[in-house]
């Protein structure tokens, strides 16, 4: 698809529902008793695969235009799936999901698209296989498609070697269906959305640092949900505000949680205008957000700020390749294992615009500020990719293309209408 070109937006954006916490309260409504409702849910492809899942399990899922009503059935009330469930194309399913399944006693099959089918599943299947399920990558190469079979599961500490709130939530899961208590710390924090909604649920979770408790449960009560709005669907918004000149835009309703914010600090640091207003907290801290058109420079951005913005990072490279100066980032290896190399895919696509960048094992080198001129781009199905590259297309000089450009609707099936209503 052909990117058309942005121009001095402005005007006021709601954004739509945060992807994380949308999966989250399907899932933990599922578990509960009683009727979960959920209003501003994200209805991109990847909550649609969390739904249909629980559904295979005989769960009760209403969807009335952005508001779901989930018949919670206990956290021994899931049925058998007759059919291998289908996560589609979602990372936090596949995990969070195993998590559940572990703790069930009937053996279930889960699968995905080609992308998923290459994301490692073996850091949710050994602390898995610690805690007594037992879980078989058909294909043996640490991979979906999964056969899980849960059963009687041990409390376990577990030390993560990877700062990932898919495993930690995992981990988090399964120790509600554990006989003794669990933990998991990791190398870094990473989102706390599973910590909040479960305390939220009546699980008795605590935290310490960079170390996660849950306690065996005996149940969870269902709960009324507000989703706040995406910070990582804001993100795109974010950069053509400060990248457009003359641009002045309000994004409504954005989570701000602090385990997520971290763009909003690179942004600042790159010298952009970004002011919080109406800052409220009902369980998930939001705020609304003003943006104006900035001239930015080039920043380093490494340690315990990248699991806040690993999946704004596509994004955030973009706007160092407009900035001038160098941004510098590291400690970001994560990106090689997204529903594409973002680290690869990233330099690919800024280089055949004519940036200067320079691919790390674990981040990249920008040289900002060079002309970037039009190119065709290789999205490889990735939403975050596609979205990033509509921002600079809009932007640089000469026609872009975007390959797949529709997978938006993993995470944002309104995105192009939405970017376009600010011109
Ligand atoms: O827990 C979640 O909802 C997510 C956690 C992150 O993945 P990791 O936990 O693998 O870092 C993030 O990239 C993903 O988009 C959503
Ligand atoms: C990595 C992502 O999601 P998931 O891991 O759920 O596929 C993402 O949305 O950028």
């Amino acid at each position: 698809m052909e990117i058309p070109k942005l121009n001095k937006l402005h005007g006021k954006l709601t954004i739509p529902g945060d992807k994380s916490i949308s999966h989250r309260a399907v899932m933990f409504g599922a578990l509960a008793q009683g009727t979960t409702r959920i209003t501003h849910f994200l209805e991109g492809a990847d909550c649609l695969s969390t739904i249909s899942c629980f559904q295979a399990m005989g769960i009760h899922i209403q969807k009335n235009k952005d508001e779901v009503l989930v018949e919670g059935k206990g956290l021994h009330g899931l049925q058998a799936p007759l059919d291998i469930l289908d996560v589609g194309n979602s990372g936090t399913t596949t995990r969070l999901i195993s998590g559940i399944l572990a703790g069930q006693d009937f053996t279930s099959r889960l699968t995905g698209d080609a992308s998923i089918c290459q994301r490692p599943m073996g850091r949710i299947i050994t602390p898995l296989s610690l805690m007594g399920a037992q879980i078989t990558s058909q294909n043996q190469n640490g991979c979906a498609p999964l056969t899980i079979q849960g059963g009687h599961l041990h409390g376990i500490h577990y030390q993560s070697p990877v700062a990932s709130a898919q495993v930690k939530s995992c981990v988090l899961l399964a120790g509600m269906y554990a006989d003794a208590p669990t933990s998991v710390t990791e190398p870094v924090l990473s989102r706390n959305h599973t910590e909040l909604m479960l305390n939220y649920f009546g699980a008795q979770v605590t935290s310490k640092g960079t170390t996660a408790f849950i306690l065996p449960q005996p149940d969870l009560k269902a709960r009324y949900i507000t989703v706040p709005g995406d910070i990582s669907s804001a993100a795109y918004f974010i950069a053509a505000g400060l990248l457009v000149p003359g641009s002045e835009i309000l994004l409504c309703n954005v989570g701000i949680n602090p385990t997520r914010d971290g763009l909003l600090h690179v942004c600042q640091a790159m010298g952009g205008d970004i002011t919080l207003l109406n800052v409220r907290n009902d369980g998930e801290p939001t705020a609304d957000l003003l943006i104006k058109s900035s001239s930015l420079h080039g920043t380093e951005i490494k340690g315990e700020i990248i699991p806040t913005l690993i999946d704004e990072i596509p994004m955030i490279a973009v706007m160092a390749a407009f900035a001038e100066g160098t941004t510098v980032i590291r400690d970001a290896a994560e990106l090689k294992v997204k529903e594409s190399d973002r680290i690869q895919v990233m330099t690919d696509n800024l280089t055949r615009m004519g940036a200067d960048v320079e691919a790390l094992p674990d981040g990249m080198i920008i040289h900002g500020g060079k002309p970037l001129h039009g190119a065709t781009i290789d999205s490889h199905k990735d939403h975050r990719i596609a979205m990033s590259f509509a921002v600079a297309g809009g932007i640089c000089e000469g026609s872009l293309t975007i390959t797949d450009g529709e997978c938006v609707n993993i995470s944002y099936p309104e995105f192009y209408t939405d970017l376009y209503s600010l011109l």
